[in-house]
């Protein structure tokens, strides 16, 4: 397994109450992989998203550090460790090595510039495209998220579009790129059920078919099972258990990973069994 980046000791504190935030988390993240992140409300699961991207706050306290290992943007296959300490600026872009789907897309999305100039701009600034290519990659990847007419969807503006449309379009946006991790943090909670699973569904294909590295952050167990590889499952901003989907899912070492279980069981007891470790 290449580690496309790894933590160690991290610890985050939000200065206002002094309380830790994440404790003393150490895990890696392998190149490719799709690792979930779960845990309740408040576990620490957005802060480790945040980390990871470089945007926790100015104010933050972080101590401990992320380990990057990025392959050459020229091709040069030679990889190196890159260590940004996590008190220092990241190597690692936010927008080019790392895409970020937020829950809310209205929040994510600027409201007053087309959907096309959106997506446009990421490629036109890390791509190195003039705007007619970066417009032309904007459709294709209006096309890649399935928006139904992309010639006008090009031209609308982000309060023309459904929820899931206007997700579909922050999922174009965080990988116009070609970013090396894509990070989704509750990318699919505000979405009704059947939108939700559509997206779900995207954010596979998409990972797949660009070789992405996949962070889904949920609070649902079975969401989490459905699309990850692995399971990260957080507490009061420990680590309290990491392992393989299947193990997490059918032999949980942890009582508080056996008691989501049991909430989810109590509440839907079909597919998540089904799920753990069967997806490819
Ligand atoms: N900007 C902030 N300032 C102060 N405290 C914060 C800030 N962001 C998060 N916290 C606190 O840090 C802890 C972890 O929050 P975090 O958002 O990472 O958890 P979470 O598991 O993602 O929860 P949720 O799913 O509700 O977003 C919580 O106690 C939260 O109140």
């Amino acid at each position: 397994m290449t580690a496309l980046l790894s933590i160690r000791d991290l610890t985050v504190t939000y200065r206002r109450d002094g309380s830790e935030a994440l404790k003393h988390v150490s895990l890696d993240v392998a190149a490719g992989e799709r690792l979930a992140v779960i845990g309740e409300s408040g576990s620490g699961k957005s802060t480790l998203a945040l980390a990871i991207a470089g945007l926790l706050p100015a104010s933050t306290r972080i101590e401990g550090c992320i380990d990057w290992f990025l392959p050459s943007r020229s091709g040069v296959t030679e990889r190196k460790a890159q260590r940004s300490s996590a008190k220092t600026t990241h190597i690692p872009l936010g927008g080019r090595d790392i895409g970020f789907v937020f829950q809310d897309p209205s929040a994510s999305l600027d409201p007053v510039m087309t959907v096309g100039k959106q997506i446009a701009e990421v490629a036109y600034t890390h791509l190195g495209l003039g705007w007619s290519a970066a417009y032309a990659k904007a459709k294709t990847l209006l096309e890649r998220v399935r928006l139904p007419d992309p010639n006008a969807a090009l031209r609308a503006y982000p309060h023309q579009l459904s929820g899931g449309q206007k997700q579909r379009v922050a999922i174009a946006a965080a990988i116009a790129a070609g970013p090396k991790l894509l990070i989704a943090d509750e990318a699919t909670s505000a979405l009704d059920t059947i939108v939700q699973a559509e997206i779900v569904a995207l954010i596979r294909q998409l990972v797949a078919e660009d070789g992405m590295t996949l962070l889904f952050v949920s609070h649902d167990i079975a969401l989490a099972a459905e699309l990850a590889k692995r399971i990260a499952v957080f507490r009061h901003g420990d680590l309290v258990e990491i392992g393989t989907t299947a193990q997490v899912i059918n032999t949980p070492h942890n009582a508080y990973t056996r008691a989501l279980l049991d909430a989810h069981l109590g509440l839907d007891a079909e597919p998540l069994l089904q799920q753990a470790g069967t997806s490819p």
